[in-house]
């Protein structure tokens, strides 16, 4: 599903954000990347929708070969991936469910297909209640799970998230993550950035550490970490 071969990375001010990366993850894997400040976890996270393109190394999703792609080819790979920020980013002028249903309009998507996945992901998301509410009358932990109801609208093939619960309180942060694993129990491959040590215990999942950019331990689960 996602194949990482000798991934290097330096940015154009000199910064070593990846070294050698060379990573596989399989379809309906649940994969947590680790590590300190400045460890190039966003950037890993950033190359696999081409918002970065590496120095050398190949990035493959999906049988995509996303490090090598052409320009016209990007938006396909975008619709194909699902992102979740730390700060949610949902359209503050647009209810819950526009903000969902636009994920879908941008593609052209059917109007009776759009109000039914929107009815659907919001069900699983436990925000059919809020459906015509606006962001900003939803507290952290509600706003994320739109967020996430938008990410997975369009049946994603990787959901990416990116310190999702770094905004949020420990107890609204594991409803966050029951909920990211029951999208995974749904065969949604997810990939997520977390330096929430508790969180990665409490999953108990497969943890990629990276440090300065190398990856220095791969496949211990969650629950092997001990406090750094
Ligand atoms: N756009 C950029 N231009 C120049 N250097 C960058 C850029 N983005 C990241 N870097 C550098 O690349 C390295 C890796 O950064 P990256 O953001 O991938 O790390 P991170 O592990 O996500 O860190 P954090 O946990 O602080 O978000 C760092 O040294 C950073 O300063």
């Amino acid at each position: 599903m996602i194949d990482f071969n000798h991934v290097n990375k330096v940015y154009d001010n000199g910064s070593l954000a990846l070294d050698d990366v060379t990573i596989h993850i399989e379809k309906g894997e649940f994969v947590l990347i680790c590590g300190p400040s400045g460890a190039g976890k966003s950037t890993f996270i950033k190359l696999l929708s081409h918002e970065v393109v590496p120095d050398s190394g190949t990035v493959i999703v999906n049988d995509m070969e996303v490090s090598h792609l052409k320009k016209r080819k990007i938006p396909y790979l975008r619709r194909r991936l699902g992102i979740v920020f730390q700060d949610f980013r949902l359209l503050p002028n647009k209810t819950v469910s526009e903000n969902i249903a636009f994920a879908l309009e941008v593609i052209e998507e059917k109007p009776k297909v759009i109000k039914e996945r929107v009815a659907a992901v919001l069900e699983m998301v436990g925000l059919s209640h809020k459906a015509n509410d606006l962001p900003q009358d939803l507290s952290g932990g509600e706003q994320q799970r739109v967020a996430i109801a938008r990410a997975i609208v369009n049946k994603p093939l990787v959901l990416i998230a990116d310190e999702p619960t770094g905004n949020l309180d420990p107890n609204t942060s594991k409803g966050i993550v029951e909920l990211f694993k029951t999208i995974n129990n749904s065969g949604t491959t997810i990939v997520m950035v977390t330096h929430d040590m508790e969180m990665v215990k409490y999953l108990n999942k497969r943890v990629i550490a990276l440090e300065d950019g190398r990856v220095t331990s791969d496949r211990m689960r969650g629950a092997e970490f001990n406090e750094a």
